[in-house]
Parts: C-alpha cells; structure tokens; sequence
C-alpha cells in the first residue's frame, strides 16, 4: 500500500515522498490507520522496519501548527535516540511547517530553552531532561494529546519507570498512548497496558524476532582468546561499518584503544563520555573517519546508521532482547548484514535462551587462524589495487612502474608492493581486563526486576525521592 492512500494532509505526502518512501512498510500499513482514529496502540515489529514513521506520520498529521502549544511528547531511552527521532519527525513534517526539538541531557539547557522558543507541536526527550523543562515550566505539558514510548519495553523496565509516571501525571487525562518496540516480553507488555485505554496491538507477525536478511553465527572462545580472535575476523572480513558491543564501560575504552593500537579505525562510545563527546564519536562513524564504533548498550536501541554492515557482540549481552536490538543496527530497510557473536563455554546456555525467544539458530564457525587473517588482509590489499588501478588515477606513476619493471622481474616487484600495502596481522600486545561471564538466569518472567542489574556509576539524579515513589535499588542508567 502507498502512502498517498492514506487521507492525511498532502503536505505529508510530498515530504515523505521527498524522503523516498514509496510503499507502506507492513508496521506503518497497519499501525498509522490504527493511530490515525485515535486509538491507544501497542505496535510491535522487527529492527529496522519503519516504526519512527508509523507513529511519526500520525503525529504531524495530528499537529496544528498555529497552535502555540506542545502536543505531542515522544519519549525515547537515549541521547542519540531523541535527536533522530526529532530528524526523521522535521522531514515528515516539513512542508506541513510542523516543527519537533529534542531536549536530551548533557545539552546546555539555556540552548534547549532557545530552541524551544519556535514553540514546537511536538517535543522529543529523553525522561530526566524532560523532567527538568517541566519544573523550570519552560516546557509545559497541559496540551499534550498524544504520548508515545519509543523503544517501548526499555522505557518500562525499572529503571525509567518512574520518570515516565511523573511525565505523565503533567499530561491531560485524554491523551493517546503509543507504544513501539522490536521487542515487547509479556510481564512488559502487561505493565504497558495500565499505562493504556483499550491498546490495540498491532503486532507484525513474523517466524523469528530478529529480520532474515541478518545473518547470524557465532564462535566459541576463552575469554582470553577473543580480542585476538576479533582482529582476525575483522582482517577477513574488512567490514565497511560495524558495531562492536561490549558487556560494560571500561569494556568499550579498552577495547577501542586497543584496536586503535593495532591500527583499526575505531572509536568507543558510553554514558560516561561528555555529550559533545559522543557527538563528535558518532559524526566520526557517520562521516566514515571510523568504520569501527565500539559501544555499550546505549548504541543498542533506535540508532538508525546507514550502511552498518557488521555487528560484533564481543561479550554476549544481558538478555535476549538487547540482543535483538543490537544486531538490529545492521540489516535495516530490507539491507543485509552480518551478526557474530562471542560466546565463552560457561555462557553457552545463555546463548541458547537467546535462540529460543529470537526463534532464530545461530550458525557456529570457528575462530580463524593467522594464516586465514592474513589471506584476508591480502584480499583487501589486492581490491585496493584494482580499485585504484580502476580509478585511472595513476597517470604519474606509471613512468615509474616501466624503469621498475625494465630492471626488475614483474613477480617480485608486484609482491613487494603487495606487501607493502597489506595491514598484516598485527601482535602488538594491548591490555584487557577479563569480564566475568554472564550468569544464566532462569525465571525470565520476572524480568522487571532483572534490570537492577548493575550496568557502571550511576551519573544520574534519583528521581525516586523527588517522586516519593519506592524507595527499591534503582536500576542504573547509562545512556
Ligand atoms: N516506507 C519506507 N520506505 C523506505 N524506507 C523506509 C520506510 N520507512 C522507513 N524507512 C527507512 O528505514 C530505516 C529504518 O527505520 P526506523 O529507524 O524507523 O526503524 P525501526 O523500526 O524504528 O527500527 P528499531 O527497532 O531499530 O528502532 C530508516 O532509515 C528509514 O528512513
Ligand atoms: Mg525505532
């Protein structure tokens, strides 16, 4: 189905065509009708399938412009996340004049307070940032008609639960309620539905969670082994953008030293970093001054990055559905990708409690050797040289190659070079400090609680005493 069947304002229409969607994904065919009667909605669909414009089209269609006031908020989990959400809703909403600003933390607020003077119908925030317009009242909230919960199921977990209550309360009594997420486990799902009137769930029903266009494997190794056995597989597979995800954050600076260290572009990214930090990171991997991000969780969920062929899972992650979220930053609109993760012997049970809740086996492979790292290497070395020697750009070199060649066999001459430009396996000695296995956790309808698990220093304010809610071990943001 295409968008121009839908009867939203054509100003809509033009700018998703300038977009260039053409057809409806199967979430935004069935989840923008839903949305557009004004019902409450649970939607859930895989990675990478369109669901920022199943909820974004509504929304801008819902906006009146001229109305001064904010109308709708979308809540999302991370930093990042909230700023290309607000992209995505300025495209849609574009020509409609209909404008979103992102308030996210660590952003100087006086520059949010500015922004939000071109008095936006739609506001996308993180929760603690938000929270904190709301009791400067340099956001107010009592127009609000429509809320949606972006990345649904982690706003819900512990940890932000209490954030969401209190943004609510700010809200009128009437207002529609959105949910979306890839993943939705049923102790969640049943949380959300106190939060809802009647949710409809539209639920795109597939045989696994994760998308088939991901190829998925996965390697045995001791814990010892795998740093040596990541850079041989990044030597085979020279990835044209990946993802590395590690368990915390002294995982992910290590690992992106050590990389560097051995000569990969890589650049690590956590809740630790200053903001402008993480901005200049990730314009790095986006502008390709690195082809190699290495994250925690927090680059997990939303993040739409083009071109992510490769995703590595260095440590296996906490539980299935974080595992869902990050080998779904590859494989998005219908592109393929590549997913490997690493798995020591005592996490195996692990791994395969993730296959069953995906539906989904993982293909084992086997570490690869030096000998296989450098014929990679090689590989790369000889496209680099058809590249160039394609490019036609060698016009003053080629003087050059005849006097090499008249004094000189061709063979050795040409491997040589070869070697020359092949990055041979390197064994420069880096440090790592080993993370402790996961351990396997059994009774996974317990989840809520399962998230007190202690993912680094907590960087942010308890809201727990400023809410009067319970006093129970918050869980421990890092985004
Ligand atoms: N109808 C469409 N036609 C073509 N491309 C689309 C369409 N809808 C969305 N896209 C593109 O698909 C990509 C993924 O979309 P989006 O980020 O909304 O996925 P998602 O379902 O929210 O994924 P995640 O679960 O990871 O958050 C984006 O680059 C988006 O521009
Ligand atoms: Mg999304």
């Amino acid at each position: 189905m295409k968008f121009s069947e839908l009867t939203i304002n054509n100003t809509i229409l033009q700018a998703i065509e300038k977009m260039g969607f053409k057809e409806m994904s199967p979430i935004q065919e069935k989840a923008i009708p839903v949305a557009l009667k004004g019902s409450d909605l649970i939607g859930q669909a895989q990675t990478g399938t369109g669901k920022t414009a199943a909820f974004g089209v509504p929304l801008t269609e819902f906006a009146d412009p001229l109305n001064k006031a904010v109308q709708s908020i979308i809540i999302t989990p991370t930093r990042e996340l909230a700023i290309q959400v607000s992209e995505e809703l300025n495209n849609i909403g574009r020509f409609k004049k209909v404008v979103t600003v992102p308030v996210y933390g660590g952003q100087d607020i006086q520059k949010q307070i500015r922004a939000l003077k071109k008095r936006p119908s739609i506001i996308s925030a993180t929760p603690g940032r938000l929270l904190d317009h709301i009791k400067r009242k340099t956001i107010r909230l009592n127009e609000v008609s429509h809320v949606v919960l972006d990345e649904a199921d982690e706003m819900l977990n512990m940890g932000f639960i209490d954030d969401i209550r209190a943004i609510l309360e700010q809200t009128p009594q009437e207002h529609q309620t959105l949910l979306f997420s890839a993943t939705m486990p049923k102790p969640i799902r049943l949380l959300a539905e106190q939060f809802m009137k009647n949710p409809e769930t539209v639920k795109i029903q597939a045989k696994t969670l994760t998308v088939s266009q991901i190829e998925q494997k996965y390697l045995v190794m001791k814990e010892r082994q795998k740093f040596d056995v990541l850079t041989r597989i990044l030597d085979i597979h020279v990835p044209e953008r990946a993802i590395i995800f590690g368990r915390t954050k002294r995982r992910v600076d290590e690992l992106s030293s050590a990389l560097q260290k051995r000569g990969y572009r890589a650049e690590g990214i956590h809740g630790d970093l200053t903001q402008a930090r993480r901005d200049h990171v990730l314009r790095r991997f986006k502008n390709n001054n690195a082809n190699i991000l290495v994250a925690t969780d927090v680059a997990a969920r939303g993040l739409d990055i083009s071109n992510v062929t490769h995703v590595y899972n260095f440590d296996l992650p906490q539980d299935p559905e974080s595992y869902v979220h990050r080998i779904g930053r590859t494989g998005r609109a219908g592109k393929k990708g590549l997913a490997v993760t690493f798995v020591t012997p005592s996490e195996i049970p692990h791994l395969n409690e993730i296959e069953k809740v995906t539906k989904q086996s993982m293909e084992e492979v086997q570490p690869p050797s030096y000998e296989e790292a450098l014929h990679g290497q090689q590989k790369a070395a000889l496209q680099s040289i058809m590249e160039t020697m394609e490019s036609g750009d060698i016009e003053n070199y080629k003087g050059l190659a005849k006097n090499l060649l008249n004094e000189n066999d061709s063979i050795p001459v040409i491997a040589a070079a070869l070697k020359l430009i092949t990055k041979e396996p390197d064994t420069t000695p880096v440090k790592l400090t080993a993370e402790s296995p996961l351990q396997v956790k059994k009774d996974r309808k317990r989840r809520p609680q399962r998230n007190q698990r202690n993912r680094g220093k907590n960087v942010r304010r308890n809201h727990h005493q400023q809410h009067g809610s319970k006093p129970y071990k918050k869980r421990v943001h890092q985004h």
